[in-house]
């Protein structure tokens, strides 16, 4: 098997930064793109720039229900200004406010000529055909000046923003009625292992159900990605190498479960060798060791291990950032802060650990977190529990109860 020049021995591992660090380098963002309507576009990265065709505000208007005036009119004192019309939201006031006038005005609605200011109609008293109001006033309060967010030709929304409904708003409020996108990732994954039966199947001794395909359509999913299950390999060399092709043809990136450590029956990372390349292997990562990353044809390539929670969290640390990366977007680091452990917590020195935790906020807004009984890599009930994972670094050798951790949360 070809290795590049990278670490592979149980003592050098690399570390989760170093490989995540040479997975970007080599990746690329997919060049693919497409038109598509506004409500569409959520959750899709925008493939250009999008200058504002507009000011922003289009013009002057009121932010409350009041009088527009002139603040040059508001004195020290009590003063009455003379009420000439109204400026409705979409029906603007025709004319100008001159010396010692007022126009009532609605939020949103366009400040008249003339006008610099507005008073909020519970500052004021109003009478027949005036109001009487307490000076003196700032010019410009309650006024949004035309422009003042965007000018035309400023860029509204950059290249590579993952477009959230804020942004699709913003999109719309510039009149725009299409966004240009990247395409969706394509990514073709299965599960290896003789021991895996589907959902419904009656299981013999030995067997278990195979669910991690069911975390992955979901993880990639939610990233964003384009799932294309392909089902199970059996644990057979030319079966997989078979699987492997077929999906490199249609997907830019595969991923497959299970078969990636060192037994007898792990047969992902040398049959990747054979149809591709390897990039690197392995990582002092828990759970998550035996993670490899390759090229088979012009796809990428992920081999996560079976333990349902070393593919859970080994996708959220290694391949979300790969994924946002094809996608045109910059992966960002994960959010992590701290909270006091509720318990000790065992760990041996060597890998960086993600343990499976629960979050909670005392009275003084202190974040504490209690680590879940269900560790073990095999058990999904602590993943689908936990609200946080608990970031152990490489170095620590144990926690103890009230020390200060490192958290990522999973659930907000
Ligand atoms: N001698 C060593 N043994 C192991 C090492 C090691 O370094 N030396 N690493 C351990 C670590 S860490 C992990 S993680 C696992 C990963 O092994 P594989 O990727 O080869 O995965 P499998 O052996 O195929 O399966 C592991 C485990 O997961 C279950 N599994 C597999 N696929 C699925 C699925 N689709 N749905 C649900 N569960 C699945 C499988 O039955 C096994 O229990 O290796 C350690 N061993
Ligand atoms: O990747 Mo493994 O899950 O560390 O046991």
């Amino acid at each position: 098997m070809s290795l590049d020049a990278c670490v592979t021995a149980e003592t050098g591992l690399l570390s989760l930064q170093e490989a995540l660090g040479r997975i970007l380098a080599d990746i690329d963002p997919l060049p693919r793109r497409e038109n598509l309507p506004l409500k569409a576009a959520l959750g899709r990265v925008l493939a250009e720039d999008v200058p504002s065709p507009l000011d922003l505000p289009p013009f002057a208007n009121s932010a409350m229900d009041g009088y527009a005036l002139r603040a040059a009119d508001t004195a020290e004192g009590r003063s009455r200004l003379a009420l000439v019309g109204v400026s409705w939201a979409g029906r603007p006031f025709q004319g100008a406010v001159a010396a010692g006038q007022c126009v009532r005005i609605f939020t949103g609605a366009a400040l008249p000529e003339g006008a610099d200011t507005v008073v909020m109609q519970e500052d004021v008293t109003a009478e027949e055909g005036g109001v009487f109001l307490q000076g003196p006033l700032k010019a410009g309060k309650n006024v949004r000046r035309a422009g003042e967010e965007l000018r035309a030709g400023d860029i509204a929304l950059a290249a590579g923003k993952r477009l959230g409904p804020a942004d699709i708003a913003l999109l719309a409020s510039l009149g725009r009625r299409e966004a240009a996108v990247r395409a969706r990732p394509r990514v073709a994954f299965f599960s290896t292992g003789d021991e895996l039966r589907g959902v419904g199947d009656p299981l013999a001794p030995g067997q278990i159900y195979d669910s991690n395909r069911y975390a992955l359509d979901g993880l990639l999913r939610e990233a964003g990605a384009e799932a294309i299950d392909l089902g199970v390999a059996a644990d057979d060399p030319a079966a997989l190498k078979a699987l492997l092709l077929q999906a490199s043809a249609q997907a830019d990136l595969v991923i497959s479960s299970g078969g990636v450590s060192v037994g007898e029956a792990d047969f992902v990372t040398g049959a990747l060798a054979e149809v591709g390349r390897i990039r690197l292997w392995k990582m002092a990562v828990k759970p998550g060791k035996p993670i490899a990353f390759g090229r088979i044809g012009a796809a990428w390539f992920f081999g996560l291990p079976g333990n349902p929670v070393a593919v859970m969290v080994g996708f959220r640390q290694v391949v979300r950032p790969a994924l946002a990366r094809l996608a045109g977007a910059e992966p960002k680091p994960p959010l992590r802060f701290g909270a006091r452990s509720r318990q000790a917590m065992k760990k041996s020195a060597g890998r960086l650990e993600f343990q499976r935790g629960e979050l909670e906020r005392d009275q003084d807004g202190q974040w504490w977190v209690s680590g879940l009984a269900a560790q073990g890599s095999h058990m999904l009930t602590g993943m689908s529990r936990a609200d946080c994972l608990i970031v152990l670094p490489a170095e620590c050798a144990g926690v103890a109860a009230g020390d200060l951790v490192e958290v990522e949360p999973l659930a907000w």
